[in-house]
């Protein structure tokens, strides 16, 4: 064995770095030698203890060829575990670039068909819908318009439904985007949640989705109790058995939906919504709701967001052993990815790959991206 050989599996060690051609592996070599040789073993140890204990040292053969190192993932990325978040307005011809969210648009129902056309020709195999009413004067104190039957959401499920047959339709429900205050419920005359009104209209709207065709509804809003309401109402409609429940069970307060906010037009006319999404330090509390919403019949437990949250992801995965986890890379950590790569700190396919590879790690396997477009073209190389 010649020296380059013997001893090409410390090059990578060096402080020159790891990727290195095969033919500048022997004149590195050269400057490892004293390295190598240089290493003293006092020890009286017998030189087979000696050696094993080198052994034991050694990992980098495991991940020295890239196919090796796919086969280090317990769960790899592939085109099934992605759902693409659509924004779906009541204007059928438009199409608007969202300039908080790059290269994301609201679309009107006739620009459906040709934008999702080639995405499902490229293995887009789901979607989650949220409706974007345009006209302010569409929004009232209910939510009305959240499951008006000519609005954009249960237009869209039934033309998407009728064109795409292998598409599955998510429909996320909530009110914040219907509502003239913006929050994700009814409320009270002191501007707090009424729960029970809210979950009791929250039911009904995913109900309506349910009706109009979509495989599964996703309450995003939070009311206590409205995964119970959601599946009875499922239930007593006789179609408990063909719509799946995915409950965004650990939904997190915080900095990273502003975009989206923009996107949906569904920022709060006053007041947070920290009563009743989760403080973003309340581990105990998001567990506590993962397990009521497995008690509640959820069929799919969702954490959002997600890169901070990947403590959340593995519990999560811990405590719903037997469900699938999604997790929702949401518009903040999406723009801020984009940021960063625009910044010239990283390139955005890798950060796109590593911050996604972290929510499956952690436990996920279902994600909600924006990459999903990227994610279509870039796994099918
Ligand atoms: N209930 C509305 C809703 N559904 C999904 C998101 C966030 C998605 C994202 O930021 O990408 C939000 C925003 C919010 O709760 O304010
Ligand atoms: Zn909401
Ligand atoms: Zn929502």
């Amino acid at each position: 064995m010649s020296f380059s050989q013997s001893f090409s599996h410390l090059v990578s060690d060096l402080p020159f770095g790891g990727d290195i051609h095969p033919d500048d592996r022997s004149s590195q070599a050269s400057q490892v030698r004293s390295h190598v040789t240089g290493r003293s073993n006092p020890s009286t140890l017998a030189t087979s203890i000696s050696i094993s204990g080198d052994i034991s040292s050694q990992l980098h053969a495991g991940y020295s060829h890239p196919l090796s190192r796919v086969w280090q993932a317990e769960r790899q990325l592939t085109k099934e575990m992605l759902i693409y978040p659509l924004f779906i307005t009541d204007n059928p011809d438009e199409e608007t670039p969202i300039s908080s969210l790059p290269n994301q648009c609201r679309r009107g129902l006739n620009r459906l068909i040709p934008f999702l056309s080639p995405l499902v020709q490229k293995g887009l195999r789901s979607v989650i819908l949220f409706g974007v009413p345009l006209d302010p004067s569409a929004k009232d104190f209910f939510g009305t318009a959240a499951d008006d039957p000519a609005g954009p959401v249960i237009l869209a499920i039934r033309l998407l439904r009728s064109h795409f047959p292998q598409l599955y339709i998510v429909a996320d429900v909530c009110l914040c985007e219907y509502t003239s205050h913006g929050h994700c419920g009814i409320l009270r005359d002191d501007g707090s949640l009424n729960n029970a009104a809210s979950v009791e209209r929250i039911s009904d709207v995913a109900l309506a989705y349910a009706v109009a065709g979509a495989h599964c509804v996703a309450p995003s809003d939070m009311n206590d109790g409205r995964v119970r309401a959601i599946k009875l109402k499922l239930i007593d409609a006789g179609i408990a058995h063909q719509v799946l429940l995915m409950s965004y069970s650990a939904k997190f307060s915080g900095c990273l939906y502003g975009p989206f906010r923009d996107a949906a037009g569904s920022a709060p006319s006053f007041g947070d919504r920290k009563c009743y999404q989760l403080p973003p330090a309340g581990r105990g509390l998001a567990r506590r709701a993962i397990q009521r919403d497995i008690a509640e019949g959820a069929d799919i437990i969702m954490v959002k967001p997600a890169g901070s949250y990947l403590d959340i992801i593995s519990d999560a995965k811990q405590l719903a052993r037997d469900m699938p986890i999604a997790a929702y890379q949401v518009s903040g950590e999406y723009a801020m990815i984009h940021a960063g790569a625009k910044a010239g700190l990283f390139d955005l396919k890798a950060m796109a790959f590593e911050s996604t590879e972290g929510i499956l790690r952690a436990g996920a396997g279902i994600v909600v991206s924006y990459f999903v477009p990227d994610f279509l073209e870039w796994l099918s190389r």
